[in-house]
């Protein structure tokens, strides 16, 4: 297909503000946390959100996926829309847009094993019961990681480990578009660079789509092709990252890339990642 793979027509999310007794007297208030957004993400792109803490980053991944609903507003996939996708509640948009999340040790269940979680996945996915032990230590290896970790239970894990079993559950599903809010923010540098170095392998080898959330701008530079700069629930400025990096046109971008201190924020490059979207993997 020729369109782009992900369009946001005029999405806008508000929230009730006040409590009921605000409510009943007609004094409560809508917060507005993403406001008439438009955009559109071409196939296999990288694209970089980045924007201050509560520029609703998070809420327009969590509409992308799915699990929140647009006040008003079309989400298309392929030119579909979600509300026509999501009638059949394990339908194709469940599988095809993925999200990793930030926080890995919430993201996994305690109780189950690397093996269990991915076989779960696996079969949401229709995968038959005898091919999913081996599809699983196949997830595991794509994501760097080896068969030893298949029957131990996520506090038995590093951060970074738990990190690429949420990444690994998430490509089991064998979607096109995967969403990562914050996906390395809680790891250090040279894990960061691990997990960045992977994301650009597979986004070349699965041809996924990514869509990447960050604060962290050299990373954002490092990894993406596209960049959308969000402010106040509105994108304020987007284009080829680069570009925007470089010669950042809205006040607002410009603000944000001289808030990183020198040096960091213009071109730092993880351990062994060459250039932007070509970052060669380093996983172990
Ligand atoms: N369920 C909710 N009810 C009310 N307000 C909400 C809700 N979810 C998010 N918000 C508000 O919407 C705004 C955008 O939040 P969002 O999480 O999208 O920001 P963000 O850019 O991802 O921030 P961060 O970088 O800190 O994760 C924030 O002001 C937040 O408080």
């Amino acid at each position: 297909m020729s369109g782009p793979i992900l369009s946001l027509r005029g999405v806008t999310k508000s929230y009730a503000q006040g409590n009921a007794f605000d409510r009943l007297l007609g004094r409560d208030t809508r917060f507005v946390a993403l406001d008439g957004i438009s955009l559109e993400v071409a196939r296999g792109d990288i694209v970089g959100i980045v924007g201050e803490s509560g520029s609703g980053k998070s809420t327009l991944a969590n509409i992308a996926v799915g699990l929140t609903k647009p006040t008003s507003g079309d989400v298309l996939l392929d030119g579909e829309p979600l509300s026509v996708l999501m009638r059949d509640h394990a339908g194709p948009w469940r599988r095809r847009v993925q999200m990793a999340f930030q926080d890995s040790s919430s993201a996994l269940n305690p109780r189950k094993t690397v093996s269990r979680c991915l076989t779960e996945t696996l079969a949401l996915r229709g995968v038959p019961r005898e091919q999913r032990e081996t599809e699983a230590l196949a997830m595991l290896e794509l994501v760097g990681l080896g068969a030893e970790l298949a029957p131990r239970l996520p506090h038995e894990l590093s951060g970074g480990q738990r990190q690429r079993i949420g990444l690994a559950r998430a490509l089991a599903m064998k979607p096109d578009i995967l969403i990562a809010d914050e996906p390395v923010s809680s790891l250090d540098v040279s894990l960061q660079a691990q997990v960045i170095n992977l994301l650009s392998r597979l986004t070349r080898e699965l041809g996924l789509t990514l869509l990447f959330i960050s604060h962290d701008l050299a990373l954002v530079r490092t990894l993406c092709s596209r960049i959308i700069v969000m402010c106040k629930g509105e994108i304020v400025e987007q284009g080829a990252c680069l570009d925007v990096l470089d010669r950042p046109s809205h006040p607002y971008t410009q603000l944000l890339i001289a808030a990183v201190p020198k040096g960091i924020a213009g071109r730092r490059k993880p351990t062994s990642a060459p250039s932007r979207g070509h970052a060669q993997d380093s996983v172990g």
